[in-house]
């Protein structure tokens, strides 16, 4: 028998056995970075059905610094490589569909009304009902009503295209464009040279979506190319460090955190700012608790992180996670906390799984602070900055 057809058939199979290695390595890799950046949509630690259960391993074993009770997370020799967050930039347009798919989103159903060839007392209703149903809350809806009508009269605007713009340049009036929604983050020096980190401190109800938020945040802050320290200072859930930990080791951001569960949240914060100071890091982000069942008690922790943390740098950020599915629940909540902290930025979350987009303007309105970040899916780079235009842009569909 010939051998030679034997050894080319070997061959051919140890070519396609290597040939399948490789394109599966490269599947494999392809997967992982898909996971960790836009196409992904478990976050670390959380798990696939989004209950926000961490199921993380602790990555690394804690170097033990400051006061016996803290301990700071470091990305670890066995971290896996870093994730590439997205750019910050564009954000709100990559995303923008994620508002569009809410649903049927407010701004398409406004225009199908508002296009009709007559409209009549029912078609105003109707639009009233919309928006009331959006959320965009009683006054704002009053207001953008009003100036619709008068400006359907006045200028007897008919055309498709002619009523989106109107439309869309009423939403921007009522989303008020001129607020400031910078996030300070800007290191700064004392008079002695010593140097100062910005301050983030994330707050509000448990469930909301801040550990995962201040896991974002912490992608868009690299992203932009600062350097960042975690303050895991919601220590009445175990896991809560966990995850904040896994969100920081894929970016290579240490955790500053506290073995102990239910452990002083106002401790933590001050070493997780005393280390962005020593260190000399841009920003300082603190994951706070908020599950206290009264007001006095909130006002009282709250109050100390602040107080405690300011012995070395006073937070320049409060920002006020809401969940954006809420509704008037979640601005019951977001008054008591903006009493309490003085927010001074709003971030909704859940904005990708809600028609009601128009809790944008009523916590605005309600509490006189600017939605800085918005919340569009579970994904770890599904935050974005909030831009007035591009979110109206999303809403009109
Ligand atoms: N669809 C969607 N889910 C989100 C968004 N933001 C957060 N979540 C999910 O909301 C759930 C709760 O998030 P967490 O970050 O654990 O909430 P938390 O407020 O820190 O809760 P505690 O740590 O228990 O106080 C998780 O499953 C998140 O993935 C978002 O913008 N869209």
């Amino acid at each position: 028998m010939n051998e030679l057809p034997w050894i080319e058939i070997i061959s051919a199979l140890a070519v396609l056995a290597g040939g399948g290695g490789v394109a599966g390595l490269l599947v494999a890799r392809r997967r992982r970075r898909d996971q960790g950046q836009d196409g992904g949509t478990t976050p670390p630690g959380s798990t696939q059905a989004g209950t926000g259960t961490a199921t993380a391993p602790r990555p690394a074993a804690p170097e033990e610094v400051g006061p016996a009770e803290v301990a700071p997370e470091e990305a670890g020799p066995a971290a896996p490589a870093l994730d590439t967050p997205a750019p910050t930039a564009g954000r709100l347009v990559r995303l923008r569909d994620r508002l569009a798919r809410s649903g049927s989103p407010l701004g398409a159903r406004l225009l199908s009304v508002l296009s009709r060839d007559a409209l009549t007392e029912d078609d105003w209703d109707e639009i009233e009902e919309e928006l009331l149903l959006a959320d965009v809350g009683a006054g704002p809806t009053t207001e953008l009503l009003d100036a619709l009508r008068t400006r359907v009269r006045v200028l007897g605007v008919r055309e498709p295209a002619a009523v989106r713009d109107l439309l869309r340049s009423e939403l921007v009036t009522l989303l008020d464009p001129a607020m400031d929604r910078t996030l300070r983050t800007e290191p700064t020096t004392a008079e002695d040279g010593t140097h100062l980190p910005a301050v983030t401190l994330v707050v509000g109800v448990n469930g909301t979506g801040k550990t995962t938020t201040v896991g974002k945040l912490a992608r868009v802050l690299v992203a932009d190319g600062r350097t960042v320290v975690l303050g895991a200072a919601d220590t009445f859930r175990a896991a809560a460090a966990d995850q904040l930990t896994t969100w920081g080791n894929r970016v290579g951001v240490p955790t500053v955190r506290s073995d102990r569960e239910g452990a002083d949240p106002a401790s933590v914060a001050f070493e997780a700012v005393t280390r962005g100071r020593d260190e000399k890091v841009d920003v300082v982000l603190v994951d706070t608790a908020g599950r206290l069942q009264n007001k006095a008690g909130l006002m009282d922790e709250l109050g100390k992180i602040v107080r405690v943390s300011s012995k070395v740098v006073a937070p320049s950020e409060v920002l006020l996670v809401l969940d954006a599915t809420t509704g008037q629940n979640g601005l019951t909540q977001a008054r008591v906390f903006a009493e309490v902290a003085g927010v001074t930025g709003i971030v909704l979350t859940k904005l990708d799984g809600t028609a009601k987009g128009g809790i944008v303007v009523q916590v605005q309105r309600e509490l006189g602070v600017p939605v800085k970040l918005i919340g569009l899916g579970e994904g770890p780079d599904d935050l974005a900055p909030f831009d007035v235009e591009e979110f109206v842009d999303g809403i009109l569909g």
